[in-house]
């Protein structure tokens, strides 16, 4: 390869966080974690494939999503039956039938990712490869992120998964952050709006601490509340809420 060629894929990998999965036990976790039930699945970042194989070994109907035209052309080469979509998967069109997401998403924008996520309505899952430190924070709670999604919305961390199952390998480990929609919402849907904007309210509140807080933006006055906001367990937001608005 020219060194002109290598440096142009040197910078795409750079840019486009292409850091590929080369441990098929890593492969195998990541698709064992989605539901049995044969469920059609976006995969976020196909990239070489090795996520998609397995996927597609499994018997599910797959929808690979790509933005470098180079792999999304390898996608196609590779799996002829495959649909492949090149776009950057922040504009993606999610399907309106229900169906179950995947990726090993670029580090770089796991965060804009995640948050364009929770705002689609038709995926029941989802199983993120993203930064373990990420992983960890979404599943043990404690963010705004968290507490604003809570209603909808289980996090859980399914394990580390070490920077030597990437090539090239990243700077920092990776983490399994699975994602499921709560069958039964813990506030209405219409709602929405209305429940993050009080989350938000008690974030940013003035105050010495939860209690004081909560006092001075609903006028009540709790008792057992822990002492900082992100210290309230993810699912006690929908119970402050209604106890308080
Ligand atoms: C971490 S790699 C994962 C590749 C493959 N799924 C694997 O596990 O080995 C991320 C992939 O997402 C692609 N990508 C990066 N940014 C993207 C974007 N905004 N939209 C769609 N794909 C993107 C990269 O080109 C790369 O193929």
């Amino acid at each position: 390869m020219s060194s002109r060629r290598r440096s142009a894929r040197d910078r795409a990998r750079r840019e486009l966080g292409q850091n590929f999965l080369v441990d098929r036990g890593v492969v195998r976790r990541l698709v064992d974690l989605l539901e049995p039930a044969p469920l059609p699945v976006v995969e976020l970042g196909a990239g070489s494939g090795a996520i998609t194989r397995e996927l597609l070994h499994s018997g599910r109907q797959v929808t690979a999503v790509e933005l470098d035209p180079r792999w999304a052309q390898h996608l196609r080469d590779a799996f002829p039956d495959l649909s492949v979509i090149r776009c950057d998967m922040l504009d993606f069109r999610f399907p309106t039938a229900e169906h179950a997401v995947i990726g090993n998403l670029p580090f770089g924008i796991t965060t804009s990712v995640t948050r364009r996520l929770l705002t689609e309505k038709n995926w029941s899952e989802a199983v993120l490869l993203v930064q373990w430190d990420v992983a960890r924070k979404r599943a043990e709670g404690g963010t705004q992120l968290n507490a604003q999604w809570a209603p909808w919305y289980e996090f859980h961390s399914c394990g580390r998964v070490p920077a030597r199952s990437f090539r090239p390998r990243p700077a920092v480990d990776g983490g399994i952050l699975k994602v499921r929609r709560r069958t039964r919402p813990l506030v209405p849907l219409g709602e929405q709006r209305r429940y993050q904007r009080f989350v938000e309210a008690v974030f940013t509140g003035r105050g010495r601490g939860l209690t004081e807080i909560v006092r001075n933006i609903t006028g009540h006055r709790l008792r057992n509340l822990p002492a900082l906001p992100r210290d309230l367990p993810p699912e006690a937001w929908p119970r402050l809420y209604t106890e308080t608005t």
